[in-house]
């Protein structure tokens, strides 16, 4: 088997007294869908803004592509954020209202200077192509797309770190019923393509069975064992 390309291990989460993440442990292999699955309130958000370093958890470990990251400075994790990468439950709300779709996905390769005049506008244009949005779309702004164009959009940003890791919260809940599928198959496809890792988040027990490896249940801040 091969290494772990996440592995969480007794991860604590409280805010003041309330524990939301309660030593929660877990590990996914690259190319690997594991879902998080449990109700409202049972800890998932807070277990994958913890994975992601985006908050520091009280106790445990979170160990990603070998690297044990909670004890690393912010100025240490810099360079290993490009490699995991969220995509959040409101399309809208990950994306900047004022900016056009192309600079949106463009930021990326700009901040981690990967870009350059000749061949940025064309990587762009291969990331919308890639996620199903005619480059043209580069020209609007998130209002002008649909939930799930939006989402779409997300992706491609997303897309544009290189990441080994796609952290889903509910990225298909905020969607239209209709057009779920077509995001849901979408990621599969990129998953297949470049062998990304999802940690998926989700409370819809059609949609986990569906579309993870495996799933861990959780419940009142824990892994539920069946
Ligand atoms: N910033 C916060 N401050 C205080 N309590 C919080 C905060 N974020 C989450 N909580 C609490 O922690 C617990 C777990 O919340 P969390 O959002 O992680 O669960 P969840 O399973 O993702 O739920 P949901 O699907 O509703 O987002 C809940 O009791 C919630 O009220």
């Amino acid at each position: 088997m091969s290494a772990p390309l996440l592995d969480a291990r007794n991860l604590v989460v409280r805010y003041g007294t309330v524990t939301a993440v309660d030593h929660v442990s877990f590990s996914l292999a690259p190319g690997e869908t594991l879902a998080l699955n449990g109700p409202s309130g049972c800890g998932k958000s807070s277990t994958a803004l913890t994975v992601l370093q985006l908050r520091r958890p009280d106790a445990g470990e979170v160990h990603f592509e070998g690297r044990e990251l909670t004890t690393l400075s912010e100025r240490e994790l810099r360079p290993l954020r490009p490699r995991m990468q969220p995509v959040f439950q409101d399309p809208y709300g990950s994306l900047s209202p004022r900016h056009r779709i192309r600079d949106a996905v463009a930021e990326p390769l700009k901040v981690q200077g990967r870009w350059t005049a000749t061949d940025g506008p064309a990587r762009v244009a291969e990331l919308l192509d890639r996620v199903g949005l005619d480059p043209s779309y580069g020209n609007r702004r998130p209002h002008e797309l649909s939930g799930g164009e939006c989402q779409r959009a997300g992706i491609a940003r997303a897309l544009a770190s290189d990441p080994r890791l796609l952290v889903l919260d509910e990225p298909v809940s905020a969607l239209d019923p209709s057009i779920r599928a077509g995001v849901l198959n979408l990621l599969a496809d990129l998953q297949d393509e470049l062998g990304l890792g999802y940690l998926f988040i989700c409370h819809d027990r059609a949609v986990v069975r569906h579309f993870a490896d495996r799933v861990v249940e959780m419940r009142d801040g824990r892994v539920s064992r069946p």
